[in-house]
């Protein structure tokens, strides 16, 4: 069998709010197909880290690679492998959920972007509210199109923070099923998560940061 490729190195990740320090020698490999899982309490430093690794924050010290390339001179070819759900905030207001969709998926060179829009668009149970516009979604509708925006693009690396917020039920039900059907196709994902279906049912490993943080075991 091939070996899987490395998709995420972070070695020895350092990193400091004023004299604060949230995180020290914070090491991490996440190979194709695998989910690693970033737990702890309010606070531990979870977004911290995932903001280092997909580079909007800088590292006091310590390295981020990416498929084999330190993240801070990467390329743009090499960045756009990296599919980020951190925040919902961030939509053109005067773009509909389809037209984002649309752009986004041609942003990263899908040159006939309407089968996997629709697609998407199907499972994000997003239809009805293709023609709206990101304000007048609810709260969890602009959640789906968040998640919505990671599916219509190439990846090799999903970032998500906290992915669950706001989804229902059977929205988180969807998520770790989807998530698992994107590792048996090769990708690699980093979330932060409080939500155990996701812990339970996606992660290959969790790794817990914070004070009380124990070493927890693979699955
Ligand atoms: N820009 C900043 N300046 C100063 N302190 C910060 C900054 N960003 C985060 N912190 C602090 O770093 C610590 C870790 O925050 P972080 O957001 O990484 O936690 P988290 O584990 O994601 O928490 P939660 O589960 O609440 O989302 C917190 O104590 C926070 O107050």
């Amino acid at each position: 069998m091939a070996k899987k490729q490395t998709v995420l190195a972070v070695e020895n990740l350092t990193k400091k709010y004023g004299p604060v320090t949230i995180v020290e020698g914070f090491n991490l490999e996440i190979k194709e197909g695998e989910c690693v899982v970033l737990t702890g309490r309010n606070g531990a430093g979870k977004s911290t880290v995932l903001r280092c690794v997909v580079g909007a924050d800088k590292p006091d010290s310590g390295s981020v690679t990416l498929l084999g390339n330190p993240l801070s001179e990467v390329d743009p070819e090499t960045r756009r492998n990296v599919a980020t759900v951190i925040d919902d905030l961030d939509f053109f207001p005067d773009l509909s959920v389809v037209e984002h969709l649309d752009l986004l998926a041609r942003a990263h060179g899908i040159a006939d972007p309407e089968p996997v829009v629709d697609e998407v668009l199907e499972e994000v149970q997003l239809v009805a509210q293709s023609g709206q516009l990101p304000g007048t979604l609810s709260s969890g509708q602009r959640r789906r199109l968040a998640l919505g925006t990671a599916f219509v693009r190439p990846r090799r690396l999903l970032v998500m923070d906290e992915p669950e917020q706001r989804l229902d039920v059977e929205g988180v039900e969807w998520l770790a099923t989807r998530l698992r059907q994107e590792m048996a196709n090769g990708l690699a994902i980093l979330m932060a998560t409080h939500e155990p279906i996701l812990v339970e049912r996606v992660a290959t490993r969790s790794v817990r940061l914070g004070v009380d943080a124990a070493p927890e075991a693979a699955k």
